[in-house]
C-alpha cells in the first residue's frame, strides 16, 4: 500500500460484471479531475487461448484441473510486482488480453492472444486495476496488501454464470458447451482464490436478483437491474455515513450494522456516493505523502 501512488482494485470472477462496473469509476475520476491508468487483470493471465487449451489437455490426461481463476493460469508474481512498482515508482508494464475479433482487429492480432507489454502512462494519479486476483494472497504472494482500496464486485453465483454463460456465448463465440465445462473445472480455483478475496475487501456490491434464477443454465437473459438489489457490505472503513445513504438512495435500507441494501437501479448511483469521498481521501493522502498542502490545510 503507497498513499504517494494509491492502486484501487475492483476484484471479482469470470462475468461477475467488473468491466461493466468500471464505468462508474470512470465518471468518479472525470468529475474529481483524475488521471487514472487502467490495467485490466487478464493482462497476467500465462498462456494465450491456444496455449491454455493445451494446458487443459495437460492437466486432464495427469488427472487435474486447471483454469483462469487459479496461479497456474495467472502470474500472481508479476501481478504483485506491479503493484509494488507501481506504489513506489508510478511506473509498471501492462498489456491486453484480446478476447474478442472487434478487440483484436486493431491491433491486427487473433482473439485469445496479448498485445505486446508496454509501459504505462507516466505521471498518472493513481492505479484503477480491474480482473480476477486484486485481492489475491497465497503462501507465496500477496497481491492484496498493495491495494488501497479494494472493491468486490460478487453477483450471487447463480446469476454470475447467467452473466458468464450468456457474455461468453454471444461475445467471446464459445459454445454454451464449454462454458458450462469451464465453470465445473474452475470449481477448486474459485473456492480457494477468488471468494476468499470478498472477505479481505473493504466493500463489496453483491447483486441478487428477484427473479427466478434456479436454472441458470438455461437461461435466455441476464436479469437486469431493476429485477435485482444489490447489497453493500463494508468492511474497516471509518464512519460510513449510513444515514445520508438511506436519505439519498430511494428505496434502500439497512439489513445489517454494515449492510446496505440498495434497488437494482440505484447501484450507479450508491457507487459514486459511496466511493467518490473515499477516492478523495486517497488523493489528500496522496498529496500529503508528496508534501503538497491543500488549499485546506489539509
Ligand atoms: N449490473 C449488471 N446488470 C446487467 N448486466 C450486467 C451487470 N453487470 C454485468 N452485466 C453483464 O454481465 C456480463 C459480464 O459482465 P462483465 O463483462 O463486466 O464481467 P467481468 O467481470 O468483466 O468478466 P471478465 O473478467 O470475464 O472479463 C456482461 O454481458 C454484462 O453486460
Ligand atoms: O474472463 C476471463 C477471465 O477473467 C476469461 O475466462 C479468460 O480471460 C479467458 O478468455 P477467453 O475464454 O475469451 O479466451
Amino acid at each position: 500500500m503507497s498513499h504517494k501512488n494509491p492502486i484501487i482494485a475492483i476484484t471479482g470472477s469470470s462475468g461477475a460484471g467488473t468491466s461493466t462496473t468500471c464505468t462508474a469509476f470512470q465518471h468518479i475520476f472525470r468529475t474529481l479531475d483524475i488521471d487514472a491508468a487502467f490495467v485490466e487483470g487478464d493482462s497476467f493471465h500465462r498462456f494465450s487461448r491456444p496455449e491454455m487449451e493445451v494446458e487443459i489437455r495437460k492437466a486432464k490426461e495427469a488427472g487435474k484441473y486447471i483454469s483462469y481463476f487459479g496461479p497456474e493460469a495467472n502470474d500472481f508474481g508479476a501481478l504483485e510486482n506491479f503493484f509494488a512498482s507501481y506504489g513506489e515508482t508510478g511506473c509498471g508494464k501492462i498489456r491486453h488480453y484480446l478476447h474478442t475479433f472487434d478487440e483484436a482487429v486493431p491491433y491486427n492480432q487473433l482473439p485469445g492472444t496479448f498485445t505486446p507489454w508496454q509501459d504505462l502512462r507516466a505521471n498518472t494519479d493513481l492505479l484503477f486495476y480491474e480482473g480476477l486476483h486484486g485481492g489475491a494472497v497465497t503462501e507465496q504472494h500477496n497481491v492484496a496488501q498493495h491495494v488501497d482500496l479494494l472493491i468486490g464486485m460478487v453477483p450471487i453465483v447463480n446469476l454470475e454464470w447467467i452473466q458468464k454463460i450468456i457474455r461468453d456465448t454471444s461475445e467471446r463465440g464459445h459454445s454454451r458447451e464449454a462454458v458450462q465445462a469451464s465453470i465445473v473445472r474452475s470449481m477448486d480455483d474459485y473456492i480457494n482464490h477468488i471468494t476468499p478475496q470478498f472477505s479481505r475487501t473493504h466493500i463489496n456490491f453483491q447483486r441478487v436478483p428477484t427473479v427466478d434464477t434456479s436454472n441458470p443454465f438455461s437461461a435466455k437473459d441476464i436479469p437486469s437491474l431493476d429485477e435485482s438489489f444489490v447489497v453493500i457490505r463494508f468492511r474497516g472503513i471509518k464512519h460510513v455515513d449510513f444515514p445520508y445513504y438511506l436519505q439519498m438512495i430511494n428505496g434502500s435500507f439497512m439489513s445489517r450494522v454494515n449492510t446496505l441494501v440498495v434497488p437494482g437501479g440505484k447501484m450507479g448511483l450508491a457507487m459514486e456516493l459511496i466511493l467518490t469521498p473515499l477516492i478523495e481521501e486517497l488523493m489528500i493522502k496522496r498529496r500529503q505523502a508528496r508534501g503538497q498542502v491543500d488549499w485546506l490545510g489539509t
